[in-house]
């Protein structure tokens, strides 16, 4: 496996996106706004990542009617874009999408952007959020999505970057074959409940960073009681150990980390598990 040598310090930024109304391009304005302050702070991020589906409030029912195709003239892809390449910045954005040859599926995908503004990955969500915790949470993303069928990485001048959207977080074998690919950080935009949120946003995230021992990042929307869907909020940073190294609270917020990959090299050489797989024992998912 070849992986990636690169990986030298970084900054990154999550934004905890507030405000989110039913005007889609109120949203992207909104957005937008946040991308600028984030970068002009005295932080100067790397890498900015937005929540999941941060232009539109989140629903199965809104996802038709806020998606694009991901074209360069759609509505987002063209902030996105520009914003990326105002900022002089990487970006990460979740959206909903639609496919645009085989068919009119619709996807919730994120896309990612370089300082140029060049769109350079795309991750559609593999795991679709179907719950029925009876008096919690019924939850069906079936009903107006499909499941993306890849995993999805890109590399920076800095690091390789492991995605997933949400859900994806509660499967182990995603992150562990981004890991295997050479990833060191993965990041998921994400939009935990009420319900789940506190019991499994920081656990997750935690138990993937310290079966995988890198860095991982959720990024969610603020939460807002007037809307249909209330979000957990808590965007995170966790490091290789496990340490949360950076959480928000509940309100919008931006968030900042410095990544180092020093934390990454000490967790891996003081407790060797990359070295001591028993495939022998068991397969290698990642080989799969
Ligand atoms: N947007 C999502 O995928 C939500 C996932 C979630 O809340 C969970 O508990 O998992």
């Amino acid at each position: 496996m070849a992986f990636s040598s690169k990986f030298k310090p970084f900054k990154l930024a999550l934004i905890q996106l507030g405000n989110v109304t039913a005007s889609k391009s109120d949203n992207l304005a909104h957005a937008r706004d946040m991308v600028l302050k984030a970068a002009a702070s005295s932080r100067k991020p790397d890498l900015i990542v937005l929540p999941e589906c941060f232009n539109s409030p989140y629903g199965h029912a809104h996802f038709p009617v806020y998606a694009e195709k991901i074209e360069p003239e759609s509505e987002s892809i063209k902030m996105l874009s520009t914003v990326a390449k105002e900022t002089q910045t990487w970006l990460v954005g979740g959206r909903c999408s639609y496919r645009t040859r085989d068919g009119e599926n619709l996807y919730n995908t994120c896309t990612v952007y370089n300082p140029n503004g060049d769109l350079v990955a795309k991750h559609r969500k593999v795991h679709l959020f179907d719950i029925d915790i009876p008096g919690k949470i019924t939850f069906k993303e079936s009903e107006t999505l499909t499941g993306g069928t890849t995993t999805n990485f890109f590399d920076t001048e800095f690091a390789r970057v492991g995605l997933g959207i949400c859900y994806d977080i509660r499967f182990p074998e995603l992150a562990m074959i981004s890991a295997r690919q050479g990833c060191h950080v993965l990041i998921y935009p994400g939009a935990f409940n009420m319900t789940t949120g506190p019991l499994h946003w920081e656990l997750l995230q935690r138990a993937r960073a310290v079966d995988n021992q890198l860095f991982v990042a959720m990024c969610s929307p603020a939460r807002d009681l007037t809307a249909g869907y209330h979000a957990w909020g808590h965007s995170m940073v966790v490091d290789p150990m496990a340490n949360v190294l950076v959480e928000a609270a509940d309100v919008e917020d931006i968030v900042y980390a410095d990544i180092d990959p020093a934390l990454m090299e000490s967790a891996r050489a003081g407790i060797p598990v990359t070295e001591q797989r028993r495939f022998d024992v068991y397969p290698d998912v990642s080989q799969s």
